[in-house]
């Protein structure tokens, strides 16, 4: 396949995965944005250059993980290798359960696809199955790619994903903690079998939960409920499980976001003058949405379009 572009721009949306009982399958885009520019060069320079959330921190070579994915995707597809400069603008916060190192890998993918003389020879399918390959898992890839919330599987012919209606009086917050934890050390910690009651509990919570998500957000309180992965993560997230446990307590539907420590809660508008004053008194109040604990609550809108990638110059 030839190359029909050499300069794109890619923006790419936070996911939180999971939704309480949708382990690995459901998730939900968050207008909170990653960017970045790919400009192919003639020699085999890969240079990096990173502003914001990871700076410093990321490799700035062939090791970056968005150029590993435009990489191999651009091999996947049978173009030829150049080398490349990277300029990110990453909005999203690393570690913390809202699907940055997918927003990554998806950004790569679809910079590679913008890059082909042909980008409809990569299809939506087959960029999921690369972001499958390289994350383990579909759930954040799904809703970075497609936007809105999706319910992704993983069936005989790969992995594939359906978008979920979203009644649009569902919002969500986002209460992130300073602390970061890596996915692979939350993943670590979860059993080889769970009972066959938590199973059975945890699979009629995530068939309500489309329903719930769809035009019954007084569902979402029983339908977030989980027995697969939140209780067992407790162990290294306490402060997550704390703050889940009492916001729960008081009604409201939240669940760790991904892998943690991020909290989400879905809830109504009618409902955030509670959700916020119940957050006034168990985090303390702060400037610029900061909090004593050093938790920041951000109100994200639900992104509906995904990642978009766009062409620059002749
Ligand atoms: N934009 C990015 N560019 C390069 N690497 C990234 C980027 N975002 C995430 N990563 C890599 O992924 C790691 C975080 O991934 P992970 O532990 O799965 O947490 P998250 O919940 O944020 O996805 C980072 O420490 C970094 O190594
Ligand atoms: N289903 C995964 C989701 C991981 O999401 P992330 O945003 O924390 O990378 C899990 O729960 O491990």
């Amino acid at each position: 396949m030839r190359l029909g572009a050499d300069h794109v721009l890619v923006r790419v949306p936070a996911t939180s995965a999971n939704l309480g009982p949708g382990f690995d399958a459901m998730g939900l885009a968050l207008g909170l944005h990653d960017e970045i520019e790919v400009q192919l060069v003639a020699s085999d320079d890969v240079r990096v250059e990173v502003v914001g959330e990871g700076a410093g921190e990321v490799p700035d070579g062939a090791e970056h993980l968005v150029v590993r994915a435009l990489q191999h995707t651009l091999e996947a597809a049978g173009a030829p290798l150049t080398g490349v400069h990277l300029r990110c603008t990453n909005r999203i916060p690393h570690g913390r359960g809202l699907g940055s190192s997918a927003a990554a890998v998806v950004s790569g993918i679809v910079a590679a696809r913008g890059l082909l003389a042909d980008p409809h020879a990569l299809d939506a399918r087959a960029m999921l199955s690369i972001a499958t390959a390289f994350e383990g898992h579909p759930d954040n890839a799904a809703p970075a790619l497609q936007g809105g919330a999706t319910l992704a599987w993983s069936g005989a012919d790969g992995p594939r994903a359906v978008s979920l209606e979203v009644d649009p009086r569902i919002r969500a917050t986002v209460l992130v903690p300073e602390a970061r934890l890596a996915t692979s050390r939350a993943r670590g910690v979860l059993p080889q079998q769970v009972p066959h009651a938590d199973a059975a509990f945890t699979a009629g919570r995530a068939a309500l939960l489309v329903e719930a998500l769809a035009r019954r957000p007084e569902l979402l309180l029983d339908a977030t409920e989980d027995r697969l992965h939140q209780d067992y993560r407790a162990e290294v997230m306490a402060s997550t499980t704390e703050l889940v446990r009492a916001l729960r307590a008081e009604g409201l539907a939240a669940t760790v976001s991904g892998a943690g420590p991020t909290v989400l809660v879905l809830a109504t508008a009618e409902q955030e003058p509670a959700l916020d004053a119940l957050l006034g008194e168990l985090l303390g109040g702060g400037r610029d949405g900061a909090t004593d604990g050093g938790w920041k609550v951000g109100r994200p809108a639900i992104d509906a379009t995904g990642a978009t990638c766009r062409s620059v110059g002749p």
